[in-house]
This record gives C-alpha cells, sequence and structure tokens, in this order.
C-alpha cells in the first residue's frame, strides 16, 4: 500500500538568512535560503522583533514560488534556546512560545523557528513542530560538575545537525543509533564534539557560550583567571568580552576572517601565522575527541566529522592523524538541517516516534 503523502514547510532562521524547504515525505521538492540585509536585521532592537519580518518574507517567497500552503500537513521549524530538554520531535505549546519569545535561554534566530511554524500552521489548523533544538540536554549528572560549585555545566550544541547525521551513519553501519557508541564532531561557525552513548549526547561542550575548541568565531575554553584579570581590568565592557568570546572570537580573532577558505588560501600563499592558527584550531579539535574517547572508556565505534569545515581536506587530515587510534572516522561535511527537520516531523507523523510535550515540570536554570 502506498505511504501517506505529507506536505511539509521547513522554516530554519540563521543570524543573517532564513531557509526554509518544503518536503514531500523525505524528498525536498522546493529549499531557498532568503538572505537578510545586515541594515535590515540590526534595524530591530532583538531577535524576536523579527518575527513579523521574517514571517512575511517566507509567506511572500511561498506565493512568489506558486506554492500554495493550503497543501501543508504540518510545519516545523528549528528549535531555539528553550529550557533543557532531552532530543526529539516537540510539539510546538504555549509554554514554549513564551519561553521562545522571552528569549528564556537567550537571544538565538532559531528563537524565532517556533514561533513562525505555530503561527503559520495554527492559522491552517494543522501541526507545528521543532525538532532537537541546540538546548537538547541528556548530560550524564557526572558532566554536569565544572569544579566550580557556583557553576553547572551545559548542554548547548549542533544537536539537530549531530543528531541526523549521527543516525545516518547508524543506517550506513547496517545498525541501530540507540546501540552504538558515536563522538560527533561538529564544525561550523561553531564546533561541538559531543558524545554519543547508545542514543543518547552524555557530554558535550557548551558550543555557544564558552567551552571546547575554539572555531571559526567563538573563542572556546579560555584560562579563566585572565579572563576574569580582563574583565575586571575596567578597560572593556560586558558586551565588548562577551562579543570577542562569541563572533570575534577563534579565527576572526586572530586572523580577522571566519572563512576557513580564505584562511586555507592565505597557508597555501606561505602565511605562517594563518597555519599556526589553523593548526591550532584542528588540534583542540583532536584534543576535544581524545577527552571524549575517555567518556566511553575508548569503546567507540565511530568518529563523524560533520560541518562546513569538514570539506576542509587538509583541516580533517590534521584533525585525524591525532586521532585515527581511537576507531574509524566518518567525514560527513556539510548540515543538512532542513531535511534532519522534515524526517523529525515525519517520524512522529507517521506515528513512529511518540511526539514529545515542551515539559510542564521544566528545569528553571538560566544560561
Ligand atoms: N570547502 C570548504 N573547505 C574548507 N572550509 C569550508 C569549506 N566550505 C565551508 N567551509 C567553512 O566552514 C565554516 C562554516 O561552516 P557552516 O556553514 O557549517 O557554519 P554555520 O552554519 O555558519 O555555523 P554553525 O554550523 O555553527 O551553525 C566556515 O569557516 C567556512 O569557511
Ligand atoms: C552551539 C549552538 C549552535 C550554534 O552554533 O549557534
Amino acid at each position: 500500500m502506498q505511504d501517506k503523502e505529507y506536505r511539509i514547510l521547513i522554516i530554519n532562521p540563521g543570524s543573517t538568512s532564513t531557509k526554509i524547504g518544503i518536503f514531500d515525505n523525505e524528498f525536498s521538492v522546493f529549499e531557498k535560503t532568503i538572505r537578510h540585509e545586515a541594515k535590515v536585521i540590526n534595524s530591530f532592537s532583538n531577535i524576536i522583533d523579527q518575527y513579523e519580518f521574517r514571517k512575511n518574507t517566507i509567506l511572500e517567497t511561498l506565493d512568489k514560488e506558486g506554492i500554495n500552503i493550503s497543501k501543508l500537513s504540518a510545519v516545523c521549524g528549528r528549535g531555539g534556546l528553550l529550557r533543557p530538554i532531552e532530543g526529539g520531535t516537540y510539539a510546538v505549546n504555549k509554554t514554549m512560545l513564551v519561553d521562545l519569545r522571552s528569549g528564556f535561554s537567550g537571544q538565538h534566530a532559531s528563537n524565532l523557528g517556533g514561533i513562525i511554524a505555530y503561527e503559520i500552521a495554527s492559522g491552517l489548523n494543522i501541526p507545528s513542530f521543532i525538532v532537537d533544538p541546540v538546548v537538547v540536554d541528556e548530560l550524564e549528572p557526572i558532566a554536569r560538575i565544572s569544579g566550580f560549585s557556583l557553576i553547572e555545566r551545559k548542554s548547548i550544541f549542533h544537536a539537530l545537525n549531530q543528531k541526523a547525521v549521527a543516525r545516518r551513519v547508524a543506517k550506513e553501519l547496517g545498525r541501530k543509533y540507540q546501540e552504538l557508541n558515536l563522538i560527533v564532531t561538529h564544525m561550523g561557525g561553531g564546533i561541538t564534539v559531543g558524545v554519543h552513548k547508545q542514543g543518547k549526547v552524555i557530554d558535550v561542550n557548551n558550543g555557544l557560550h564558552g567551552d571546547g575548541p575554539f572555531s571559526p568565531e567563538r573563542a572556546g575554553t579560555v584560562p579563566a583567571g585572565d579572563l576574569i584579570a580582563l574583565c575586571f581590568s575596567g578597560e572593556h565592557y560586558r558586551e565588548e568580552i562577551m562579543k570577542r568570546l562569541v563572533g570575534h572570537g577563534g579565527l576572526v580573532g586572530y586572523l580577522g576572517t571566519n572563512d576557513a577558505v580564505e584562511v586555507e588560501k592565505r597557508i597555501e600563499a606561505g602565511d605562517e601565522e594563518a597555519k599556526m592558527v589553523y593548526d591550532a584550531m584542528a588540534y583542540q579539535v583532536a584534543k576535544e575527541i581524545g577527552a571524549a574517547s575517555a567518556v566511553l572508556s575508548g569503546k567507540v565505534d565511530a568518529i563523524i566529522l560533520t560541518g562546513g569545515l569538514a570539506y576542509g581536506k587538509g583541516f580533517v587530515k590534521s584533525i585525524t592523524d591525532r586521532i585515527n587510534w581511537i576507531a574509524d572516522t566518518i567525514v560527513h561535511p556539510g548540515e543538512n538541517e532542513l531535511q534532519a527537520l522534515a524526517e523529525g516531523a515525519l517520524r512522529v507523523l507517521r506515528g513512529e516516534e511518540d511526539v514529545k510535550i515542551y515539559p510542564e515540570n521544566l528545569k528553571t536554570a538560566k544560561i
């Protein structure tokens, strides 16, 4: 018998663009990256104020493409900085909307994903979902202990792409994601290294606000004492230091660019500083993977490298040369978040997985 056909609108808001897709079951029939001019985006005082503008832009784009939204079965958005929750597909509900609108755990463009999905879907009387938001939290209790009793380690990472690639690799290996021990390394503007133990991410660096390897735009772990001295030197504003850690950290801080392709060109042209910094980024990634393998007591089925930086052959080699003694490395460059969102929505529409409800008994720690 023919499977029921679901048509799903996917919405993935990023800092400078909104990616949208229309999927008929798992097949993409339309995808578009709508770029937003910096001066337009910067004219809003905060991310949530962009809601009306981004929603209208999406609807106008679909209209221009001749896509009739009344035929949709569901709308699925990339979820935002909610309270910590376990991985899965969540129905957008009132509690979630309140947290997304208030930016409970901080401001992030993906906060708009759930809100816009809900608004479009409720007008059509169809369900709206988010899948594996960046706050997916499956950490084991031991991983939460930072060593400083006032600060708990948090799980903020590329959960959507990490889980999607991990599931894809499990399929390729003919195994179930829930049976495998994987180290998944997403290397994009931020870098996160997740320890996936039998389907749960039991440890991962907080890729947004501060630990792990440095990345094209983020500083990662920095020496705490020196950072505190800098903060209290009276020479810097809080926002300025934060910007130097996230946004202007990593490659941007050292080399003035977040573009690894440009860094590779500089290296080819003999730029020794660029070579040292790029090597240091690979070194820190390898070191984090080594730490992740210790979490799994060395029982690692595979190491996965994904995200934009995984296109860099030299960069990947520089990592694998240091970690190839741990397990086989599988490289899946780039990310496929629209597809991952569509698959998450489909799993619940088809009843293969229960839809999760944004929990009532929420943990309330602020980031
Ligand atoms: N062919 C390539 N070779 C080397 N690096 C590349 C290549 N293509 C893209 N990159 C680099 O990948 C990085 C961006 O990765 P990606 O697009 O996954 O990040 P993002 O989506 O902006 O951020 P994030 O993944 O953290 O959400 C940039 O530094 C970019 O220069
Ligand atoms: C680490 C969370 C996802 C992002 O890079 O914004």
